[in-house]
């Protein structure tokens, strides 16, 4: 028998505990407090009929177990840990783990970007500890991220791809590092989206041009779907909000380069997404999906504008589409410089079955190809120019060697890696 321990039932723990259920796992659900449990526990319940009806069959319920406790870990074969995005809360937590579960227990987080192997040192058995990384929505997205830490074991590591195999997700193995693949990737693209209501866009209008490029969703959709919280917590976490920085008047600029704290400020106001029925958009309730333009965002943006003088410009579909797309590949060949990624075309599945990347273009790195790495490196430093407080904007060393080289086909991109050292 294979039993899943499943920690935090909220946006992600249900539809992680779900897709175990239709595979016919058995899991055990925990939550920190009734409501949470009752909560996690209805909307898995729906999430389960609903599929259960559409197959007319009849929803696996039997295979659910909620608690509140602890004691049921000792039988448990994996846990699945999705309780917030807080180092230290996960450390305790797996601390505490380690003293209920069996030796051989395998320890998955489904953190989107904390420090694994830091994540390990507080357990016992660090060869044991794998990233076991969902996409949202967590019972539909296909993608699997398995972090490799320094010390997990190739068996472990087998382990959790074979798990998700059996929940016929598409597995893709990558290395330890902030944001993993997908969300080191994501952090750019999201950035550049943010910058452009800074500079005059709104979200409706680039989430329009994302779609009418392919996306499934616009990018501010997705933020919604996800949850605004979730990076709120990392930036609190690694010091771009806090004490030390001044909330009342929040200015542009952080530890030394372009900062908007527009997504901050609608955290300050609740503003979480789906889950609080508003965020970039507006929701008939919470957890409903249809967005909603929203008024106030329009003012709260023109508001933002007037008091840091920023007079709004018209920005084209194009430009939406370069700066998002273009910056993407541009840390996508840095992940593959630092061996992060085993190979391009694993980035491509990444952002094809985790990200809804339109199936057309191929994903990130085809793209880049099909358009020209010669074209994204002139437009990547033409960005540059204009933003030059933007890092991320400034063309990777590998994109660079690769025009210089007379831009090799994507299968060829690899061995112009110099001194490359996996991380898998
Ligand atoms: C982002 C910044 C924050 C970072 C925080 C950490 C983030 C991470 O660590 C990594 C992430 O997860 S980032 C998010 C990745 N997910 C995406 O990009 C989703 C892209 N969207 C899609 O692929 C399709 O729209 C999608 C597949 C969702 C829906 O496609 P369809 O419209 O074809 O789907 P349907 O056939 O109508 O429904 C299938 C199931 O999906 C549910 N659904 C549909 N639209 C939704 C929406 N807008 N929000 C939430 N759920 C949605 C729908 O309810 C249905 O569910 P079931 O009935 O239970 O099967
Ligand atoms: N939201 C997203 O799109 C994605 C989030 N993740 C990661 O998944 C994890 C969870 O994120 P979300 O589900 O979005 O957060 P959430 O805030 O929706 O849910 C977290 C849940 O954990 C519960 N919880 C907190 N402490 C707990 C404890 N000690 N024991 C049991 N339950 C506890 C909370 O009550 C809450 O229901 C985070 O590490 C996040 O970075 C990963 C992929 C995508």
């Amino acid at each position: 028998m294979f039993i899943c321990f499943s920690l935090g039932l909220g946006t992600m723990g249900r539809g992680i505990a779900v897709s175990l259920v239709k595979a016919g796992i058995s899991v055990v659900a925990i939550e920190t407090d009734e409501k949470q449990l009752e909560t996690g526990r209805k909307a898995m319940t729906a999430m389960l009929q609903r599929d259960a009806q559409r197959r007319g069959v009849s929803p696996p319920l039997h295979l659910l177990t909620f608690t509140l406790s602890f004691h049921q870990l000792r039988d448990v074969d994996l846990v699945i840990e999705a309780v917030f995005e807080d180092m230290n809360l996960k450390k305790h937590v797996f601390g505490d783990l380690c003293k209920v579960l069996k030796q051989d227990t395998l320890i998955c987080t489904n953190t989107s970007g904390l420090n694994v192997d830091e994540l390990a040192a507080a357990t016992d058995r660090q060869h044991l500890v794998v990233g076991m990384h969902f996409f949202a929505p967590a019972h539909v997205m296909k993608l699997l991220e398995v972090v490799y830490g320094s010390r997990s074991s190739p068996e472990a590591v087998s382990m959790a791809m074979a798990v998700g195999k059996r929940l016929e997700k598409v597995c893709v193995a990558v290395g330890n590092c902030p944001g993993f693949v997908g969300n080191r990737m994501l952090k750019h693209y999201l950035d550049q989206s943010i910058y452009l209501l800074e500079e005059g866009a709104t979200p409706e209008q680039v989430d329009q041009a994302l779609e009418e490029f392919g996306f499934a969703l616009g990018i501010f959709k997705v933020s919604d779907l996800s949850g605004l919280d979730v990076g709120w917590r990392v930036r609190k976490a690694s010091g771009l909000i806090g004490p030390d920085v001044n909330l009342v008047k929040p200015s542009r600029w952080r530890l030394g380069r372009r900062y908007c704290p527009l997504p901050d400020m609608l955290c300050q106001q609740g503003r979480f997404g789906q889950k609080t029925g508003r965020g970039w958009y507006l929701y008939d309730s919470p957890g409903s999906q249809q967005a909603k333009s929203d008024p106030e965002i329009l003012k709260f943006l023109q508001d933002y504008r007037n008091k840091y003088g920023i007079t709004a410009r018209r920005i084209s579909s194009q430009e939406v589409i370069e700066r998002c797309a273009f910056s993407l590949a541009n840390e996508g060949f840095r992940i593959l410089e630092e061996g992060i990624a085993a190979c391009p075309e694993d980035i491509d599945v990444i952002y094809l079955f985790g990200y809804g990347w339109p199936r057309h273009r191929g994903g990130p790195m085809f793209y880049a190809a099909q358009v020209g790495l010669s074209v994204v490196l002139e437009k990547l430093e033409h960005y540059h120019c204009d933003h030059p407080d933007v890092p991320s904007l400034e063309p990777s060393r590998l994109l660079r060697r690769l025009v210089a080289e007379g831009s090799p086909p994507i299968q060829q991109w690899k061995s112009h890696i110099k001194n490359l050292q996996s991380h898998l």
